[in-house]
């Protein structure tokens, strides 16, 4: 790992672990896990807890949640424990200017059986201006970024508070853009991962919203043209796997799916018995309008071949249609999150995953 992730800031207010100088939060990892953020109540604060205790590194993801609840889950990390953290932020877009009266009438047909009906399909910036502010007010000693690559000066105000930053990417053009606008350190992410594809622009072009890389293949991409330290993400289940990524050059793999039935996530009931299910995996911009990989279901199945590319202006077309799916239990209706390691999730406590993936590298905390 590079020392580039090194910030000297002078501040004091990060806890008593960063001192007068934020230290090198991804080097410093007794083990080097990072617990990804997944939104929609999955990433809460016990987990993150947990995996920074354990020695690693986990995230709160302030995506699609108020400033202040994420507020209040960055004071519920600190009033559970001093470990480090990181706090996750949606990039806002553009808005799609898509038609979407046709695609409208299918999310319809799929809310009756639950009775209800469609969201308004309306674009927001998810109030990314105020969540910054958040994080200058409050520093947390890492700041990732997905969907895009903040500006330049949004960066630097954010290194200024003494946090480092991390620009999720998924192509070696993203990185460049990212390491432009002075980023600390990238998170690399394959096409294996679950969830939304981090892509700067969804040019519509395929499911997949254009060029794909297997996590391997970018990382070693990227790595060929920086030096800035590596979190790679996308299918990672098993200390084998994450050997895989650290010797291809990042210096930490981070793990969504993986996590997702321990008792420390927020994962949904049904969420998590669908992940016990081998129903595979597949891309769908059904869902919100991004690509993103989920478990199959039949929600999935009949919209993925009509949805536009129009995030997030599908995400609250579809949002009451998949909060009744969660409410009622249903896992035919509801945005399954996960990766192609879907089916090799286990239910256990973060710490012993931790633990157990740092024991087959010979890292125990
Ligand atoms: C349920 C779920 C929610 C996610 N939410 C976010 C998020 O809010 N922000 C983000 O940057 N990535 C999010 N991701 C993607 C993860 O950061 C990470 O790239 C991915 O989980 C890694 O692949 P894996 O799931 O195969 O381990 C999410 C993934 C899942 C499974």
């Amino acid at each position: 790992m590079s020392s580039v992730l090194r910030v000297s800031s002078g501040r004091t207010s990060l806890g008593p672990r960063t001192a007068t100088t934020v230290a090198d939060v991804v080097n410093e990892l007794r083990v080097p896990i990072v617990a990804a953020p997944m939104a929609g109540g999955v990433s809460t604060p016990e987990l993150v807890v947990a995996v920074g205790e354990a020695g690693g590194l986990g995230f709160l993801a302030a995506g699609y949640l108020s400033p202040d609840r994420v507020k209040t889950e960055i004071h519920r990390v600190r009033s559970l424990s001093r470990c480090r953290f990181g706090v996750n932020l949606f990039v806002p877009g553009e808005p799609s200017g898509a038609d979407l009266s046709a695609f409208r009438e299918l999310v319809a047909d799929q809310g009756r059986p639950l009775g209800v009906a469609p969201g308004e399909p309306r674009w927001d910036d998810d109030d990314y201006r105020a969540k910054l502010a958040l994080l200058l007010a409050e520093p947390v000693p890492v700041v990732s970024f997905t969907f895009g690559v903040p500006a330049a000066q949004d960066v630097r105000r954010l290194q200024r508070v003494g946090s480092q930053v991390v620009v999720t990417v998924t192509s070696p053009d993203e990185a460049r853009q990212a390491v432009a606008a002075g980023t600390d350190g990238l998170c690399l992410q394959g096409i294996e991962a679950g969830g939304h594809r981090a892509v700067f622009v969804d040019d519509g072009r395929s499911e997949a919203g254009g060029p794909t890389h297997p996590l391997l293949d970018l990382i070693g991409l990227v790595r060929a043209q920086t030096t800035l330290p590596l979190i790679a993400a996308g299918g990672l289940t098993d200390g084998r796997a994450l050997r895989e990524v650290l010797a291809a050059g990042a210096g930490a793999g981070q793990f969504g799916t993986a996590f997702l039935r321990s008792p420390e996530a927020g994962t949904k009931t049904a969420h998590r018995s669908a992940l016990t299910q081998r129903r595979g995996t597949a891309l769908t911009r059904a869902f919100t309008g991004r690509p993103a990989r989920g478990l199959v279901n039949e929600m999935m199945t009949e919209l993925t071949a009509h949805a536009p590319a129009a995030y997030p202006e599908i995400h609250h077309l579809t949002a009451p249609v998949r909060a009744a799916a969660g409410a009622a239990e249903d896992p035919e209706r509801m945005s399954a999150w996960a990766g192609l390691g879907a089916d090799e999730t286990r239910e256990l406590p973060a710490a012993e995953l931790v633990a157990a993936w740092g024991a087959e590298i010979g890292r125990s905390a």
